[in-house]
């Protein structure tokens, strides 16, 4: 039978380029569990998740999915969904129990466990280094704040790269250092709770350091192509005059991760501001750019919801929908917009508008993925044991559009991974946010395929969406 060539997209449906990878995404301490099993050594969030008022309703990580001892089936629900790829990450205290020096051999049997399950199944293991669990013992020693993780980091990626390295399809430094640094030190919502700018600024810039002395490990150590994983946000100023605040928003979130990576500097935009600057807080050192400058393979990017800003009104009283976020700055929730059970805005567009205004002028030819995009809902299961997720297949179907027209506006989009392949444990919301295309019952780990699975395994099948 002759492969037809099928154009972009046909009346019916949208078709995603050729070899485009459709995968799944997960985090460590999100699915595994066995928090103490086998040698694991404690992490920031073994501490965060137990301590009282942290996490909603008192939840924690020692068991979550359980994948620890369930990988088996979570990789053939992988194959059920017929993904090309697998995002997992691996959890540094169960391979260096107190983050530096010695391994423990029984955190890389574990890996070894799942990434030979991966490739025996066909399914590509997307690898990413440090998604938010660090060795308390590390914390300990100042964390993300003590320049010296750069080197702690940069061990930790050698002995992934040599354990793993022969089997990894594509390597991920670190997932949104923006939120590990201004979650973690500057908000404080988030391990390790921190709430000291001057803290998070100069972890922004250890976290720099550290993906590019783990760049450097891993291309000595395996042949796979290496990233990292930003949340770009998009902002959306609703009148002229908070145009100017939308620019110093997305500086502070994108320019600080994509201009140092990029471009060898952080944005001038913020020079002067030593808050949010590491140039301007005097952290940058002779050297350290051409360290966190080193050339990657790919850019993955994680998206769910813009965000819109105004400006407060003379009388300085915010209106319906707005939330003051400034002397004279509010963020707007505008009318008309679904949002998620994470209170977040469902607009598709923003994905594309993310693409090619604020990443393709950065990145122009290289590789990007989407690697986490998706949304949570009251899920529930019928009486006839189905999980009707309507809104979850509608997020997906609309944010996969628009992917598909960032591509074809030229955004070298080469893969999506949806957020997230199993609900888990959702960091300070525990397990009442379910991002999952399958539903776990944590009473029993049962894990039951919902419609936007279902819906997602026919468009990874057709590669293409039916219009
Ligand atoms: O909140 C859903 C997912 C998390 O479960 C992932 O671990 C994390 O990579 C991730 N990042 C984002 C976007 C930024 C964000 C960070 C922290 C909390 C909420 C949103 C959303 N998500």
């Amino acid at each position: 039978m002759p492969r037809r060539y099928f154009p972009m997209s046909t009346d019916d449906q949208l078709r995603f380029p050729d070899g485009f990878l459709w995968g799944a995404a997960t985090a460590a301490y999100q699915i595994e569990g066995g928090a103490d099993a086998e040698g694991k050594g404690p992490s920031i969030w073994d501490t965060f998740s137990h301590t009282p008022g942290k996490v909603f309703h008192g939840d924690n990580g020692d068991v979550a999915c359980d994948s620890f001892h369930r990988y088996g089936e979570d990789i053939a629900l992988l194959k059920r969904l017929g993904v090309g790829s697998y995002r997992l990450s691996l959890s540094w205290p169960r391979i260096q129990p107190t983050g530096r020096g010695e391994v423990n051999a029984k955190g890389l049997d574990y890996y070894n466990r799942v990434i030979d399950g991966l490739v025996e199944a066909g399914i590509e293991p997307s690898v990413t280094l440090y998604h938010w669990d660090l060795p308390q013992a590390l914390q300990d020693a100042g964390g993300w704040a003590n320049r010296d993780i750069a080197d702690w980091f940069g061990e930790f990626a050698a002995i992934a790269g040599e354990a793993f390295g022969d089997r990894v399809s594509r390597w991920i430094t670190l997932n949104e250092p923006w939120v590990v640094a201004h979650v973690g030190y500057r908000d404080g919502r988030h391990a390790p709770g921190i709430q000291d700018p001057a803290l998070a600024v100069a972890a922004n810039h250890h976290l720099l350091l550290a993906h590019g002395n783990a760049v450097s490990a891993l291309r000595a150590s395996s042949a796979a192509p290496v990233g990292i994983t930003l949340n770009l946000t998009v902002e959306r100023p609703v009148t002229p005059e908070a145009a100017a605040h939308a620019a110093v928003l997305e500086a502070r979130q994108n320019g600080v991760y994509l201009d140092p990576i990029f471009h060898g500097r952080y944005p001038e935009l913020l020079d002067g501001d030593a808050s949010f600057s590491p140039a301007a807080a005097g952290h940058v050192r002779d050297g350290d750019f051409e360290i966190i400058g080193a050339p990657l393979d790919f850019l993955g990017v994680n998206f769910y919801a813009p965000h819109y800003v105004g400006m407060l009104h003379a009388d300085g009283e915010p209106r319906r929908g707005e939330t003051v976020t400034g002397p004279d700055t509010v963020s707007i929730q505008p009318d008309g917009l679904p949002i998620t059970a994470m209170n977040w805005l469902v607009e598709p567009g923003s994905i594309r508008e993310l693409l090619t205004r604020i990443v393709a002028p950065v990145t122009g030819a290289l590789p990007v993925y989407i690697t986490e995009n998706g949304s949570s809902w009251h899920d529930y299961v019928t009486q006839d044991g189905q999980v009707n997720d309507l809104e979850r297949i509608a997020y997906l179907r609309g944010h996969l559009a628009a992917v598909h027209g960032a591509i074809a506006d030229g955004v070298p989009v080469k893969g999506y991974f949806a957020w997230s392949l199993l609900d888990n444990f959702e960091w300070a919301e525990g397990y009442a946010k379910r991002f999952g295309l399958v539903y776990v019952d944590f009473a029993t780990q049962e894990r039951l395929l919902k419609r936007s699975g279902e819906v997602y395994a026919s468009i990874v099948a057709a590669n293409a969406l039916p219009k």
